[in-house]
């Protein structure tokens, strides 16, 4: 999937300063990350509807028309695909670690010193089934 959005950003790139009048891309550029970011918001809950309403056809469509325009905003932001994909590995590595974590809080001696409270590292599945 990754080289797919690779490809598409990399064809947003080239459109971006091309003539608004014939590409999407250059009009989306022309008018500023506020209407990118509408258009992203619209595809959005355009597949919210759709997922609902069971429409796993228009949920395909309109998820390509998301990550378009997903790809269209991180362009004008500057964040590149790469940057995505290497926060979502730190997080797989992070949640891994989770995984190991004891599930019940470590006994420690008394004469340890009170260790500092933190919030437990809960894989996300753990956290979706506790909703
Ligand atoms: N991947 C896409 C892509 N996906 C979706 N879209 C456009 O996004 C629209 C979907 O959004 P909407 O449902 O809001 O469509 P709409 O209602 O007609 O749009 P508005 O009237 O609301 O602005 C589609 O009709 C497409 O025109 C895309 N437009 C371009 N690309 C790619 O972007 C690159 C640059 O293309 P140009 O922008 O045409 O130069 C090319 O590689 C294209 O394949």
């Amino acid at each position: 999937m990754s080289d797919s959005i690779d490809r598409l950003y990399q064809a947003v790139i080239a459109a971006k300063d091309l003539d608004p009048a014939i590409s999407r891309t250059a009009r989306l550029f022309q008018r500023g990350p506020a209407k990118m970011a509408k258009k992203l918001a619209e595809e959005a809950i355009e597949v919210v509807i759709d997922a609902v309403a069971g429409k796993s056809d228009a949920v395909v469509r309109e998820s390509a028309d998301l990550f378009y325009n997903l790809t269209v905003l991180w362009a004008s932001a500057g964040v590149k695909p790469e940057d995505v994909w290497r926060e979502m590995e730190r997080r797989e590595r992070l949640l891994g670690i989770a995984e190991k974590l004891p599930k019940s809080p470590v006994k420690l001696p008394k004469t340890a010193p009170v260790p500092v409270v933190r919030r437990r590292i809960v894989a996300l599945e753990n956290r979706l089934r506790k909703r």
